[in-house]
Parts: C-alpha cells; structure tokens; sequence
C-alpha cells in the first residue's frame, strides 16, 4: 500500500533523513520506533507530503504521491493525526466529527470509508460524553482521541499517528489501542511513532527501529518482545 524508497529529508543544510526505504502493505499496523531526533516525525509529515525539503520516492497503491499537495493526498486516504492535536477549539465535539470532509466512498470492497458518528461514539465513549462541550475544553488526551476520531470520520484508509498514546492515562492508552485494532479490522491501514514498546508489540504488526535518520532494523513482534530491555535501554526510556 505505502512504498517509501531512498527517501532523504533536510532542515536546511541539515539532513535528518538518509536514504529510507519501508514498506506498509495493506491492512498491517506498522511503527516507527527510536530515539529522540532520529527522524520518526520528519517521516511521517514527508510521507503526508507536510515537509518541503525532501527527495526520493513515496508511493501509494503503486502511485508516486511525492509531488502532490496535502490535500490531494487527504483526498486519496492519507489520515494525519498529529501529535499536536490541533482542532477547531470553538467548535462542540460532536460538530468537529460531523465537519470534516468525508472522502467519497471508493467502489469495492468497502474498505476506507467514512466511519458512521455511531460507531465513532461507540469506539470513543469518552467523546459520546463530552459531544456537546466545546474541544477547547477537552483534555489533552480527550484532544488526542478526537484528532483520531476525525480521520475515522473522514474515511482514511492509511493513518500516520504521531505518538498518539503520549501523556495519555493508562485507560486512555488502553482505548486507543482497541480503536487501533477496530481499525484494523475494518481494512485500516496505519503507520505510527510509538514509543511505548509494550503498546507497539500489542497493536502492531511489525516494527522498524529508527537511528540517525535511517533505517537500522526491520523487526517483527517477537523480536521487539524478547529484545525490549537492550531496545529500551537504547531508546532511553
Ligand atoms: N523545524 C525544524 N527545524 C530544524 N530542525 C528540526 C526541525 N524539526 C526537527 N528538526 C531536527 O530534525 C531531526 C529529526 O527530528 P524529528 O522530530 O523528526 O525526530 P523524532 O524522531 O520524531 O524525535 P522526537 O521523538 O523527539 O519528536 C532532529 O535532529 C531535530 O532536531
């Protein structure tokens, strides 16, 4: 689904990524795990297209989306939950999840489409309780689980979640977590930075450890589980 090829990115004269190639297939859960700075946010606004200094390739269903905007890539199923959390503060919970533009449905199998407000409420009972307050003021967590919501909503088929379990009460993690593999289960494809590497191994598929910009593992769960003291050691946590 997600190809990445040779993918190099800079701040300026500074290059923070070297030459990244990863794959996501279709349906799979996949993280970006490693140290502070090595790149995993860099990779993820590249591959929504949010970075302008960056070269090599980014393909989606076998199509290059290297060149398109944004919001040519929104329209294709790309999902961008943000670890900043950003949303219309003014605006009721219940009228952000009813906002967004919800992509058209695409023919076939189904999957991808706009999830239905009900099944958003379901997944996300703290976001069915607090539907008439106004988001600017929800928690930071309760921030997080609408970023999330907003995305479902609008039907995206490939979400890139920037650390969406960061500062969120072990419940909260619990719930995100579940909403993960409800997602997954209906045809959801996602690629996310995690640090919490209990949490990768319970929702993901596989892993690919991050350092200095480039790709320095590829791992699969067991890996990830019977190595998680030396990696946490590494990672610093
Ligand atoms: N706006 C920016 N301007 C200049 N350098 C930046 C900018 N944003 C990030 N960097 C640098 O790029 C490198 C990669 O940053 P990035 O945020 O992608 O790493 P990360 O792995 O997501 O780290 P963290 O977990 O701390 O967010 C770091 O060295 C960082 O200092």
């Amino acid at each position: 689904m997600l190809r990445v090829e040779n993918l190099s990115a800079w701040y300026g004269e500074a290059r923070v990524l070297r030459d990244v190639s990863l794959r996501v297939d279709a349906g799979e859960v996949v993280t970006l795990v490693g140290r502070n700075g090595a790149g995993k946010s860099t990779l993820l606004r590249c591959v929504m297209g949010l970075h302008a200094g960056q070269r090599g390739t980014v393909e989606l269903d076998g199509r290059d989306i290297g060149r398109l905007p944004v919001h040519r890539r929104a329209r294709l199923g790309l999902g961008w939950v943000p670890d900043d959390r950003g949303s219309y503060a003014s605006l009721s919970v219940a009228e952000q999840l009813t906002l967004p533009p919800v992509l058209s449905p695409r023919s076939g199998d189904g999957v991808g489409l706009s999830w239905p407000l009900e099944r958003i409420f379901e997944a996300f009972p703290v976001l069915h309780e607090r539907r008439a307050v106004p988001a600017s003021t929800l928690s930071g967590g309760e921030q997080q689980m609408l970023a999330l919501a907003r995305v479902l909503r609008m039907g995206a088929r490939l979400l890139l979640c920037d650390e969406p379990t960061e500062g969120l009460s072990p419940l909260l993690v619990q719930q995100v977590g579940d909403i993960l593999r409800q997602a997954k289960r209906h045809g959801v494809t996602v690629l996310l930075v995690e640090q919490n590497l209990r949490f990768a191994t319970e929702v993901a598929d596989r892993h690919y450890l991050l350092a200095q910009g480039g790709i320095a593992e590829a791992m699969e769960n067991s890996e990830v589980r019977s190595r998680e003291r030396e990696l946490l050691t590494y990672l610093g946590i």
